[in-house]
């Protein structure tokens, strides 16, 4: 007879789920059990690298990604990474192994209790069967709800005795089943589009992470060249879609309102495509937006355009509806926007590096083509100063600020992206909440280039103590970490350098390896 188990596997081959990412716990143990042989099972040794190894997996290479954590601890253990997934529109999903069905009420040890209820609002769905016969239906609809647009992670638990079970013959129409989401702009939307973008004096484009997501970074091109207008990325963006070195690139808006509303001054129709309106961070009250402007926005998220508090909002596809824009909309006689000025070529008063310098000098020895995933968070300016991204999927960052993402997504991204260079840019401060991961790169020959930017303080705190007045509060220094210990702790080469040239000497090293490699940089958080 046909066991829950078997069929379930079979349904996780059919959707192309045959990556694991996991740290298992017994109630795991009889789904992983005789792990079929076309399945590959990558171990993290903490559950919020896990997540976030399987997240930036999931980000690179688009797919549904399958995670399998240990009950209720393993699961909390996640939540942290999936204030991340859940606003990047991860298709992530999660499952955790659940006590024998029977004893769940009495709490026995290892009770995931109200399981379902457990990950939410970090989920779009969330469910426990009801029956182990239902297993492989709720497993095909939680694959479903991820991929359906807007995209995102969804968690499953199961009762480890329901792998065992006859599955019920018609569960392997479940094999032949296929979603499809359409929904497009309609004739008349796109018209009322394309004349607003025509008849405005000053338009401006801000684009948003689904543009890149969606891979529609060559349409957004097209359609800022035809109109020629300059082109911001919307606040705290957790991926890159525009080149950055396009002549209608201006920079990444600030996220406090009264400075994103400054930053747009002049403009009369403000057109944003693949973001949330906005992801403001810093509370800085003002006019949302410069007098007489009109905001639209172009999301894939209904519930981004349901809580947006300004503008006229269309739910659509991204892909589709910036190539229909750039396609149809008229070339503008506007003058075309004049080359961005040369890259200022820092130095530092050493020892130590500069932000600025040290990624001036990552720009220059990296290949063009690189994938860099960031969460050096007091360093942001600096990055997108020095930084020449001019590829679909070149940049990612923890989409809810919540660290422990960055280096065990690098770990991911490069697991899923072999064919490019994947080089994390992690704080001091930042790398300690996912350190773990660096056990897994090693274990399996994941050859990420990991640059510890080392300035002994939880720098964006001491930016935001500034900016709140809260003075020289406990908490705010991390001094004397040896990562390049740590590092060779978890089996992966490190080195510590103060200078220009022995960083570029270790990170051209770095590059040519084929192992991972961890290079710790003495920075400075202020200017000596
Ligand atoms: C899981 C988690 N814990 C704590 C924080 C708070 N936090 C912390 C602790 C920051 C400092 C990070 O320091 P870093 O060394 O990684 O980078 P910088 O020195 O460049 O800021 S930024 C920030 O929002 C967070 N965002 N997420
Ligand atoms: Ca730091």
């Amino acid at each position: 007879m046909t066991t829950v188990r078997d069929v379930t596997y079979d349904l996780l081959r059919a959707r192309g789920l045959t990556t694991i990412f996991g740290n298992p716990g017994s109630n795991e143990l009889p789904f992983l059990s005789g792990l079929p042989t076309d399945f590959r099972y990558i171990l993290g040794l903490h559950e919020g690298a896990v997540l976030s190894m399987a997240d930036g997996y999931s980000l690179v290479t688009g797919d549904t990604t399958l995670i399998n954590l240990h009950a209720a601890s393993g699961s909390g253990n996640a939540m942290g990474a999936l204030t991340n997934s859940v606003y990047s529109h991860s298709p992530l999903v999660v499952t955790a192994g659940q006590q024998v069905r029977s004893t769940i009420g009495q709490e026995v040890m290892l009770s995931n209790v109200d399981a379902g209820s457990l990950m939410k609002p970090l989920v779009k769905w969330s469910s426990e069967p009801t029956c182990a016969e239902d297993v492989p239906r709720t497993m095909s609809q939680a694959i479903t709800m991820a991929a359906l647009p807007a995209k995102g992670p969804v968690y499953v638990s199961i009762p480890y005795d329901d792998w065992a079970a006859d599955a019920p013959t018609e569960t392997a129409r479940l094999l032949e089943r296929d979603v499809h989401s359409a929904a497009a702009l309609s004739g008349e939307q796109i018209s009322s589009l394309v004349g607003l973008l025509e008849s405005a004096a000053n338009p401006v484009l801000v684009l948003g992470p689904a543009v890149d997501a969606d891979h529609a970074n060559d349409d957004a091109v097209r359609l800022a060249e035809k109109l020629r207008v300059p082109v911001w990325i919307a606040p705290s963006p957790c991926r890159c879609p525009f080149p950055t070195r396009h002549p209608s690139f201006r920079g990444v808006l600030p996220a406090g309102v009264r400075d994103l509303s400054s930053a747009l001054s002049g403009h009369d129709l403000i057109l944003v495509v693949g973001a949330p309106v906005f992801r403001y961070h810093q509370h800085l009250p003002g006019r949302y937006l410069p007098e007489g402007a009109r905001l639209i926005q172009v999301t894939d998220d209904p519930g981004e355009a349901a809580r947006a508090p300004i503008g006229e909002a269309f739910v659509a596809p991204i892909g589709n509806t910036l190539a229909v824009l750039a396609s149809i909309v008229e070339p503008s006689d506007r003058l075309p926007l004049p080359q961005l000025a040369d890259f200022k070529e820092p130095e530092s008063a050493g020892p130590g590096l500069d932000p600025e310098h040290l990624f001036a000098l990552v720009r220059a020895a990296a290949p063009d083509d690189a994938i860099y995933v960031n969460e050096s968070t007091s360093t942001a300016d600096a990055f997108w100063s020095q930084m020449a991204l001019a590829h679909q999927g070149s940049y990612y960052f923890p989409a809810s600020g919540g660290l422990g993402f960055g280096l065990p997504a690098a770990v991911g991204a490069q697991l899923g992206c072999p064919q490019r260079q994947v080089i994390g840019l992690i704080g001091d401060g930042s790398a300690n909440y996912g350190i773990t991961a660096l056990w897994t790169a090693a274990r399996y020959r994941i050859p990420v280039v990991i640059i510890i930017l080392k300035n002994g303080t939880y720098g964006a705190l001491r930016g935001f103590s500034k900016i709140l007045n809260t003075g020289d509060t406990p908490g705010l220094d991390v001094p004397g970490i040896d990562f390049v210990n740590i590092a060779q702790g978890y089996g992966v080469r490190g080195t510590a350098v103060a200078s220009a040239a022995d960083f570029v000497t270790a990170f051209k090293s770095a590059l040519a390896a084929e192992v991972p490699t961890l290079i710790e940089v003495h920075t400075h958080f202020e200017k000596p």
